[in-house]
């Protein structure tokens, strides 16, 4: 019997002996917790029955509140712990299915040797003694990732251990059985990263624990108190690095940190389901996840159209007319600047001294402070703006209540009583009775019935007012905006008719209540410093991806906003489409730094594991600074670029192209166009014979199938083949559209096909013939 043969029984069967373990302690647990669950349905069931309800006195109020919330505390207490459980059932399930993927024999210096086996938990034996399988997250786990047989060091919380790690072995196990296993050299074992990254694509994003490399292994456990930036090559494993790092935090620190204290900004929605998956898979809970837009469009009033930045992408490619395009690109360069942020706070340091701009307070036609006299009251005030706006409102709410009071004796309010409706009549009864604790006896008096009515009736009809003071509404904020654009003068950069066309433009939409997408965060921001910033203290860690399609302005805000956060932006400056045109500086090239006193930390990603090694080394070669892109060796056919003679021809070459697809094995197959309406017309000629989906919105999701969509729309996401509908002089003529274009090849991990017809695109033409077949 060979060696490899015995190791291979002896690991077989310390695998079975764990799964019996694993399975003995999912039922123990299971059996334990029983009655937790009949508990949760008793307490719920029963929840009123050991409630004692006695509101008559306010002792006896404060009593009854004291006895729902300790009721309240001690269901959910169970439901936690169910919740819990019901987590770690889970996970012996799932560690069953597969309890580890490594193991490292490392000796530590004059030690014996160890054993040590990673999973994605850790096991320990019946004595609670030894570790059977560590978590991957553990210290001593690093090892594996970081270092091939040999001497090795690794980080504990009190020190550095050392030693030498005389193997590594890898194993692929399945449903509970061994299926290979490999003993590893230099790096984490290309046949298991080979196998991991031949699979066909799916709808949701796979963990990578199992083969996490040396320089993501850096990102996942970075440990200083930095902000982290990472850039890194399409494909790279940022966004999977950073789904590990968040499950390495939620590990590393979870006496401290829990997930809603995490929150990633993520690209789109279709993003944000792709992604959902990674950290229950491990056996955590999600992070909170968000889109900007997503996130402005909650803060801002609900009556403006805010553009997205995929409508103001689609426009930049779609607008043909260059004179046009060229005043709304400087509009874009401009607003997406920090200057343009140290101009608003300029002005608004202005705004202290003269300039704010309010609303009459009306009720029913009658001006109740006209907005002269909250600017007076407003500049008799001192201090910071919003803290005054503060003390406006506290004052207009007092006027209010002076008003209201006067109300009460006008004859509109008992002629609406006489008009009130049997319901409304009973339910005004009602919370009289309620709150003014009258009995029948002396309800029944009809002056002070009739007194009461009308109260509530002045009461009722104010409290929209009371709302629009209580949320600012008499701030002319819209006005403000705008107002900062006729008291600035032309900035340096721009060319008079540039600023002009700026300044119209922007009060041009306002006006209609429209928002373009580069004046979202200046108008948040304007916000902020008016009404008082609203920062939230609660989030720890904030995770920004695709980060290259942030403005400096916007990441600043966001920085703001989030005080007590780490941050950790991941990108590629090489996919940075929505600055396409206006080549905003980008923050993930090192000296971009936003204030010279920021401590920053820039780590790369130099290596592409998603895509074959053909397909790396032709999507490279699309940029002018690509050559450090290194392929993953990963085989497979080269790209192929179809040249047809006409339209007809194309549409019969992409039909062809997608059934040898299918046959392939493929079953995510994503045509790529450049703009909305190029996907609408494509989805329209061959759409139905193959039930293709057209995706053209942000907001829908992704599922396996054929797809087709504009490009930018499929940030963060890869198929088994990705084909190219039209890649001609007439489409990708800009070099702006160089990265649009780079974007979109790089999401193909097996096969890209390429079409045009008349003459190629010119972008194109940095790939030298020998990276493609010419069909
Ligand atoms: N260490 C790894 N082990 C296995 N698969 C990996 C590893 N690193 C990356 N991958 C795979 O490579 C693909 C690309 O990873 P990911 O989407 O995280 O890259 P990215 O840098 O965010 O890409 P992009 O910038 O193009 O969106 C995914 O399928 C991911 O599972």
């Amino acid at each position: 019997m060979d060696e490899n043969h015995d190791e291979w029984q002896k690991e077989e069967k310390r695998i079975e002996n764990i799964k019996r373990i694993l399975s003995e302690k999912k039922n123990e647990l299971i059996e334990n917790n029983k009655e937790l669950m009949g508990d949760i349905l008793e307490l719920r069931q029963g929840f009123w029955d050991d409630v004692t309800v006695n509101m008559d006195e306010p002792d006896e109020a404060i009593e009854t509140y004291a006895s729902i919330k300790q009721q309240a505390e001690l269901l959910s207490e169970r439901e936690r712990s169910y919740g819990q459980f019901h987590k770690l059932v889970k996970l012996y399930a799932r560690q069953e299915d597969s309890p580890y993927f490594g193991r490292i024999d490392f000796q530590e210096e004059d030690g014996e040797i160890e054993s040590i086996y990673i999973g994605i938990g850790s096991l320990m034996d019946k004595n609670k003694e030894d570790f059977l399988i560590y978590d991957w997250r553990a210290p001593v786990s690093s090892m594996y990732y970081d270092y091939a047989p040999g001497p090795v060091q690794y980080e504990t919380p009190v020190g550095e251990v050392t030693g030498e790690m005389k193997l590594k072995r890898q194993f692929i196990i399945r449903r509970g059985s061994l299926q290979g296993m490999f003993d590893t050299g230099l790096t984490i074992g290309d046949e298991l990263l080979q196998h991991v990254l031949g699979g066909n694509a799916t709808s949701h994003m796979k963990s990578i624990v199992a083969t996490i490399q040396k320089e993501q292994n850096q990102i996942i456990r970075y440990d200083k108190n930095k902000m982290l930036i990472v850039q890194g090559a399409a494909g790279s494993g940022k966004t999977s690095a950073a789904m590990q790092r968040i499950a390495y935090l939620l590990y590393r620190y979870r006496t401290s940190i829990s997930a809603d204290q995490i929150l990633l900004f993520s690209p789109n929605h279709m993003f944000i389901s792709y992604v959902a998956s990674v950290l229950p898979e491990l056996g955590e809970d999600n992070m909170r996840q968000v889109t900007f837009q997503e996130y402005a469009a909650g803060r801002l009033d609900r009556d403006f159209e805010l553009e997205s930045p995929f409508e103001q992408l689609e426009y930049l490619l779609s607008d043909r007319d260059s004179q046009r395009l060229q005043r709304r690109v400087a509009a874009i360069r401009f607003k997406s600047a920090l200057d343009y942020k140290n101009l608003l706070d300029d002005y608004v340091k202005g705004l202290t001294e003269k300039g704010m701009k309010f609303r009459n307070i009306t009720f029913r036609g009658q001006t109740i402070v006209r907005a002269e006299e909250i600017h007076h009251y407003f500049y008799k005030l001192t201090g910071r703006i919003p803290n005054r706006i503060e003390s406006v409102k506290v004052w207009l709410l007092d006027q209010l209540d002076a008003f209201q009071l006067k109300e009460q004796d006008k004859d509109w309010p008992v002629e609406e009583a006489a008009f009130l409706a049997k319901h409304e009549y009973v339910e005004a009864f009602n919370e009289l009775e309620e709150h003014q604790g009258f009995n029948e006896d002396t309800f029944d008096d009809f002056a002070r019935e009739q007194k009461l009515l009308v109260k509530r009736i002045v009461e009722r009809k104010m409290r929209p007012l009371k709302r629009k003071i209580e949320k600012l509404k008499f701030i002319k904020l819209r006005r403000l905006y705008e107002q900062m654009f006729d008291m600035l003068s032309c900035p340096a950069e721009l060319s008079e008719e540039e600023w002009k066309d700026i300044c119209l433009e922007t009060k041009k939409a306002l006006n209609k209540k429209h928002l373009y997408a580069e004046d979202v965060t200046p108008y948040l921001y304007l916000q902020d410093q008016i009404e008082g910033r609203s920062v939230n203290t609660v989030i720890r860690h904030l995770f920004i991806d695709e980060a290259q399609d942030y403005s400096p302005f916007q990441i600043e805000f966001i920085k703001q906003l989030f005080p007590n956060a780490r941050f950790n932006l991941l990108g590629d400056y090489n996919q940075a489409i929505h600055n396409l045109y206006t080549k905003a500086p980008s923050l993930l090239e090192e000296g971009e730094e936003l204030e010279e006193d920021r401590k920053v930390e820039h780590l790369y990603l130099m290596r592409s594991y998603r895509s074959t090694k053909p397909i790396v080394e032709f999507t490279k070669h699309l940029l002018p600074d690509g050559e450090k892109i290194e392929a993953f060796n990963r085989e497979g056919q080269k790209p192929r670029v179809h040249k047809e003679d006409n339209e007809d021809e194309l549409i019969k070459s992409i039909r062809e192209t997608i059934l040898s697809r299918q046959k392939e094995g493929h079953e995510t197959i994503a045509l790529l166009t450049r703009t909305k309406q190029e996907a609408k017309e494509l989805h329209a000629r061959i759409g139905e014979s193959f039930a293709a989906r057209l995706i053209y919105k942000e907001s829908q999701s992704f599922e396996k199938g054929i797809l087709i969509l504009p490009g930018y729309l499929a940030k963060g996401i890869e198929f088994d083949a990705v084909m190219l509908p039209e890649v001609s002089n007439a489409t990708y003529n800009k070099e702006e559209e160089r990265k649009l274009l780079y974007t979109a090849a790089t999401r193909a991990m097996h096969e890209l096909d390429l079409f045009y017809t008349g003459v190629m695109s010119p972008l194109l033409q940095s790939v030298s013939e020998d990276l493609y077949e010419i069909k």
